[in-house]
């Protein structure tokens, strides 16, 4: 039996949360003034454990009853010492010994009990915002993906998340157990001896503040920890990458890098050394007050004794108590410190939820269900969030129904920004731009994105079989159709002769397509769509005459009886277009057809020279 009062580190201190629990304490910082805890925060955080209230009642039933059961052994160690030994009553000596066993028993029973509805807890918890958060960063317009390093979002998704799970429930059920321990265990020893009680608790005080202390320091210690290795983990990624192992071969940097890669495990290595030895001078020093506690119960408990006032089974008892005492005391020093760190927790995934989607229907909006496609851009002006100057301004033109109208102009002159702007995944910032009369900010955004088709020269593919890549466009759409999208696109014969045919699995980590078969899927996928307006970024690559003159004829079928915006990059696709939008910094600088804007001699013309003239061959 443990008669050394029960101190058992710093390590204790940490409430039941993991060791590298000050890791997640991003927000609330290691050592910086402690923050009033938010009520409204808290009270939210409460209302996301509610729906499990029949479990929670089910784990406070467990860790009371546990409680309740930890101030039995002792009392039954007692009856040993004070009854069964000294009055030679082996039947009680048994029967006490078996119920110090058998409470034992039921409180790891218990302890089960409630691990398990914790977990479920947890899991539940864990589900729920999970969910709730992918749904809301389906919402997010593309300017929040285009501001946000895809790793946060991934660290939202997954760590954060995990994150509250464990601390949601390991916090609350950590305050639970260890005050309902103290409250027993105080109640306990007032009613065998209420002065000894008292010197139990003279000690408290002594122990309280340097495990607060010590706390502190190692949080402090352990958020500059995680800093330092999550350097080293961006460094690694970066470093230990295709695109970065190219560049690092290619400019001799292994040896520099090598270097910036030492310094920094350097310093992990010095945080963790110091994070293992802060504090242990302090504990060293603690672990002798932490016996005074039982040494003045023994020495004024043998007092007692001497006159007869108290019996030796009380004494070993209330030691024993002590136990159970300062432990969860030690726990609950820095309980506020876990509360604010699992409130940070909260605070992140709930400021995600509360993001509003700039981009969302509008109250009252109406739905398309089809379109004649004519499309009007009004003056319309926009700028990127955080950019200095506009992607486009003043912008203004014209395309009628069925017609199929070329956006040509330098580089970052705004064709890629022109083509983003239709489907609404930026709003301008200025103007309107208009479908059929309707501004677009009045039309839902789910029937608006359903007449509308994107071919672009980056075709994403996701990691899954060649028919569920083309399904994504058209879930309900049947075998015949599949296969009548694929030969339209003249992809068909190539996919039935890949090693599994329609169901072999693209993608990153898969089997890798080339650009030209991945166009010609992307075709095949706006055919299965079959938009009424469709936008298309040509590939600026060169591909090899046979599959240049199959993506062409692809295109063909695709453009047939539709309103189409091309960003054009070959002459071929620019004669057919009814007419010409030349663009120059963000502005309409010429409109027209081919002929009459070459006639023009102005930017096309001059373009045309650069880009499109046909290369004589002699
Ligand atoms: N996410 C962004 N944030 C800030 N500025 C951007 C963003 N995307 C584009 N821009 C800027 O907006 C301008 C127009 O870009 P856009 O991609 O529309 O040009 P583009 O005509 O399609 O060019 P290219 O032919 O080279 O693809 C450029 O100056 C570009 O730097």
């Amino acid at each position: 039996m443990g008669v050394g009062g029960g101190w058992r580190g710093p390590d204790q201190s940490l409430g039941g949360l993991p060791r590298t629990f000050g890791l997640q304490n991003r927000n609330t910082g290691g050592d910086g003034p402690q923050k009033p805890l938010d009520r409204v925060l808290l009270r939210r955080v409460l209302t996301c454990l509610s729906p499990y209230k029949t479990l929670w009642v089910g784990i406070f039933a467990c860790l009371g009853a546990t409680a309740a059961l930890g101030v039995v052994p002792p009392l039954l160690v007692r009856g040993i010492l004070d009854d069964a030994i000294p009055k030679h009553q082996p039947t009680l000596l048994f029967g006490l010994v078996g119920g110090i066993i058998g409470v034992n028993l039921v409180m790891g029973l218990l302890g089960v009990l409630q691990s398990f509805l914790s977990a479920q807890v947890g899991e539940g918890l864990l589900y729920d915002l999970r969910n709730r958060l992918f749904l809301r960063l389906q919402q997010m317009s593309l300017s929040y993906y285009t501001t946000t390093r895809a790793g946060e979002i991934v660290a939202r998704v997954s760590s954060d998340v995990g994150a509250v799970q464990g601390v949601a429930t390991g916090t609350v059920i950590s305050i639970a157990n260890n005050l309902l321990t103290v409250i027993a265990t105080i109640v306990v020893i007032f009613g065998m001896n209420p002065r000894l009680a008292l010197l139990a608790l003279v000690v408290v005080p002594g122990l309280y503040l340097p495990t607060k202390l010590v706390g502190k320091l190692r949080r402090k210690l352990s958020a500059e920890a995680q800093e330092t290795q999550a350097d080293l983990l961006a460094f690694v990624q970066e470093r230990l990458h295709v695109g970065g192992m190219l560049l690092t071969q290619l400019y001799g940097q292994a040896p520099a890098d090598a270097s910036a890669f030492e310094k920094l495990t350097q310093r992990v290595k010095a945080l963790n050394l110091k994070q293992t030895l802060a504090g242990r001078w302090l504990f060293m020093s603690l672990s002798v007050f932490s016996v005074a506690g039982p040494a003045l119960i023994y020495l004024f408990g043998g007092i007692e004794a001497l006159n007869n006032r108290l019996t030796l089974g009380s004494i070993i008892a209330i030691v024993a108590y002590l136990a159970n005492l300062y432990r969860p005391l030690a726990n609950l020093a820095n309980v506020y410190v876990d509360i604010q760190a699992a409130l940070a927790i909260f605070e992140r995934i709930f400021s995600l939820l509360d993001h509003d989607p700039e981009i969302a229907d509008a109250p009252g909006a109406k739905t398309l269900t089809q379109t004649r496609g004519e499309v009007r851009f009004e003056s319309v002006g926009f700028s990127y969030p955080n950019a200095a100057t506009p992607a486009l301004s003043e912008l203004s033109f014209t395309i009628a129904p069925g017609e199929r109208v070329a956006l040509v102009g330098p580089s970052g002159a705004g064709k890629t920004t022109i083509t983003y702007l239709l489907p609404r995944f930026f709003d301008p910032t200025e103007g309107k731009i208009t479908l059929d009369g309707l501004d677009l900010r009045e039309i839902t955004l789910e029937s608006l994105r359903a007449r509308i088709g994107m071919v672009t020269q980056e075709t994403f593919l996701f990691h899954a079989s060649v028919k569920q890549n083309l399904l994504y466009a058209r879930p309900d759409a049947t075998e015949e159709q599949l296969t009548a999208a694929a030969k339209s696109a003249h992809i068909h014969d190539f996919l039935a002769a890949l090693p599994d045919g329609y169901d072999t699995i693209v993608g990153e980590r898969a089997f890798r397509l080339s650009g030209g078969e991945r166009q010609r899927l992307s075709i095949a996928r706006a055919l299965l769509k079959n938009p009424e307006l469709l936008i298309l970024d040509e590939a600026t690559s060169s591909l090899d005459a046979t599959s240049e003159s199959l993506i062409q004829e692809a295109l063909e079928t695709l453009l047939q009886n539709r309103t189409a915006l091309i960003i054009a990059h070959r002459l071929s696709t620019i004669r057919t277009c009814d007419k010409i939008v030349v663009l120059e910094h963000g502005h309409v600088v010429e409109v027209g057809p081919h002929e009459a804007l070459l006639a023009k001699n102005g930017l096309y013309a001059e373009l045309y020279q650069k880009q499109f003239r046909p290369v004589s061959t002699n």
